[in-house]
């Protein structure tokens, strides 16, 4: 896969849903590792000379490093991308929506066409390198983080303090400046009324619970993203041990919330499965946040076998392919919001057809 096809194609390694673990409840899995350079001032400080040693710098790493995985990713700085291309990023949730705000030439992503590996440059730290994987895999995702990390390391000298670890720009990320999380779908917690107090116990526990785009944005399609808080004086194993428990208890708590819907709300449920299928699959017009609600019910009609099976990766990618940016770029021209409405029902009508296993 070339980096032309990341931007126009939806697919990425981390919708492959199919075989990974839990994968009904958890989509995704994502650790990034905050660090920063030594001698260069933090992002929000740099100018035209201090952005320009400091491009020169990750440039040489990535050119110089033998590691496999590095020499696989390419890298893309923001003023080369259209607004549009940026907003891929975020669709593909590559990179933040704060990020994608930028045009300097000392702002951009590494990133490897598969979108497993991306390293944001010059976000909130120098470099933000995320691992994203399918399923509940915070272990394999830090272990290949970690070595892109070791690679970097090996020709770059980060800020580190022995007392108190990696300095990053925010101190909440200092120490292991790392944040694991799981995208996470759980809409039987949600229409059960249980996600209040649920979210507040994980608070409590340590854990963030944030909307499908991260910081500051809404839980739309009952998906959440949780994350640890803390990054210092805990080790990045204990932070993804303590995660992956926290998390088997929600995605428990998900299961027989799911199962007593069934019991006791069981033609309400295929009511409204139903209807979000024949919605989705008839609509001739369609918002981003409808179809997300909709396909939310119609993931968990496929996860209780009430409707035919839809692959989830199918599923996972029209989540990304529905939103603005990507229909546009299919389009190949700018497009009206009823333009949009009509070109997301027809990927909707379509992917639905296709991705029904069996047809
Ligand atoms: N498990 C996940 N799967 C897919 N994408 C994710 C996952 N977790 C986070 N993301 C994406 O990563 C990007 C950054 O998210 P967010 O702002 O929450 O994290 P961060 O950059 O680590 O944050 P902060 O600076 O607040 O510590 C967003 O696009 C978000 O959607």
């Amino acid at each position: 896969m070339s980096i032309k096809k990341l931007f126009a194609e939806t697919f990425l390694a981390w919708m492959n849903g199919e075989t990974a673990s839990q994968s009904d409840i958890v989509i995704s899995s994502r650790v990034r590792l905050a660090r920063n350079l030594s001698d260069i001032a933090f992002p929000h400080l740099l100018n035209q000379e201090s952005g320009q040693k400091f491009m020169q710098l990750i440039y040489e790493a990535w050119q110089k490093s033998e590691f496999k995985e590095l020499k696989q990713m390419e890298l893309v700085t923001f003023e080369n991308l259209s607004a549009l291309d940026r907003k891929i990023l975020v669709e593909k949730h590559l990179i933040s929506p704060n990020h994608a705000q930028s045009t300097a030439f000392y702002q951009g992503l590494l990133v490897k066409p598969d979108g497993s590996l991306a390293v944001m440059i010059n976000e909130e730290d120098h470099l933000r390198i995320q691992c994203f994987l399918p399923g509940l895999q915070l272990e394999e995702a830090y272990r290949r983080a970690q070595e892109i990390d070791d690679a970097l390391e090996k020709e770059l000298d980060f800020a580190f303090d022995d007392r108190r670890g990696y300095l990053t720009s925010c101190p909440t990320n200092i120490g292991t400046g790392m944040r694991a999380s799981l995208m996470l779908h759980l809409p039987a917690i949600t229409i059960s009324g249980q996600s209040g107090h649920i979210f507040q116990n994980l608070n409590q526990l340590g854990l963030t619970v944030r909307g499908i785009y991260g910081e500051g944005t809404e839980a739309i399609g009952n998906f959440f993203q949780l994350s640890n808080q803390i990054t210092l004086g805990q080790s990045e194993e204990d932070i993804n041990a303590s995660l992956t428990t926290i998390s088997q208890q929600v995605i428990e708590q998900e299961r027989m919330l799911r199962k007593s819907l069934r019991e006791q709300m069981k033609y309400q449920l295929e009511d409204r499965i139903g209807r979000a299928y024949g919605i989705l699959t008839h609509a001739r017009l369609i918002s981003s946040n409808e179809a997300l609600t909709l396909l939310s019910d119609v993931r968990l009609g496929v996860d209780m076998g009430m409707i035919p099976r839809i692959s989830p990766n199918a599923l996972n990618e029209l989540v990304v392919d529905i939103r603005p940016a990507h229909l546009q770029k299919k389009a190949g021209s700018d497009m009206d919001a009823v333009s949009r409405d009509a070109k997301r029902a027809e990927v909707i009508r379509e992917k639905l057809q296709t991705g029904e296993e069996g047809s």
